[in-house]
């Protein structure tokens, strides 16, 4: 069964967030950038309105922002985030710099958080990447889009290609999503792809990604995932 990540910018989205059924509630600004981070003292806070919900609740996620594959400022800024009690913080892998040098750097951090490294469909992303990933403990990974005016991922990739990332990783015990301007029509093609979760932003805001969050547009994201839950 494919999971349901929603993308929130404040705590009253991370409740409408989890009210609407989503299984991973990710903490991103999509006002700073296509991977912004949330500022820290929010951060704190939302961790603790994650803490006060009962179980089961929805996994909690973060991202690190949009940042140069430099070790030292990626393993700071997700050091940041998992200090305060992010369960999983997601990195994304953004062209040039040094990206095995940052997997090393993030290895002693995998002992305490589940790291998930996203690759950019439109900014040259190297799958061949995988098996240090793999190698380096990260948890998961993804693939999202960078420009979120550049017409979503299935326009960067095509579905075979998103299939075989899946594959791959999965074979190398890795958790696997697959985001980048989604809309629900794209929630049949993907789910037959076998991703662990799909993530969400834009097609749960009215109007665009940096607004409101939708309550009835996560409900109809959650309907269109249920629907695809195979027959027991
Ligand atoms: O991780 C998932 C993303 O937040 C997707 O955002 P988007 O749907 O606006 O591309």
């Amino acid at each position: 069964m494919t999971g349901f990540l929603a993308s929130v910018a404040t705590l009253d989205e991370m409740e409408a967030a989890r009210a609407g059924g989503a299984d991973i509630v990710d903490l991103k600004d999509p006002a700073r950038g296509a991977l912004g981070a949330w500022e820290i003292k929010a951060l704190q806070e939302a961790v603790s309105l994650w803490w006060s919900w009962g179980e089961p609740k929805p996994m909690l996620s973060a991202t690190i922002g949009d940042r140069p594959m430099d070790p030292e400022d990626v393993a700071a800024a997700v050091e940041r985030v998992a200090s305060k009690g992010v369960p999983m913080v997601k990195i994304g892998l953004f062209p040039g710099g040094d990206p095995l040098a940052c997997f090393q750097a993030l290895l002693p951090l995998t002992e305490r958080t589940r790291l998930i490294a996203v690759f950019l469909a439109d900014a040259e992303p190297d799958f061949d990447l995988l098996p240090e990933l793999a190698g380096c403990g990260f948890a998961g990974v993804m693939i999202d889009t960078a420009d979120k005016t550049s017409g979503g991922l299935r326009k960067q990739i095509d579905d075979g290609a998103a299939g075989e990332f899946v594959r791959r990783a999965r074979a190398l015990g890795l958790m696997t999503g697959l985001a980048g301007s989604l809309k629900l029509e794209d929630v049949g093609p993907l789910t037959a792809l076998g991703p662990d979760y799909l993530g969400f932003r834009g097609a749960l805001c009215s109007g665009v990604r940096t607004g409101r969050m939708s309550p009835q547009a996560v409900a109809r994201i959650r309907s269109a995932l249920d629907a695809r839950r195979p027959a027991a």
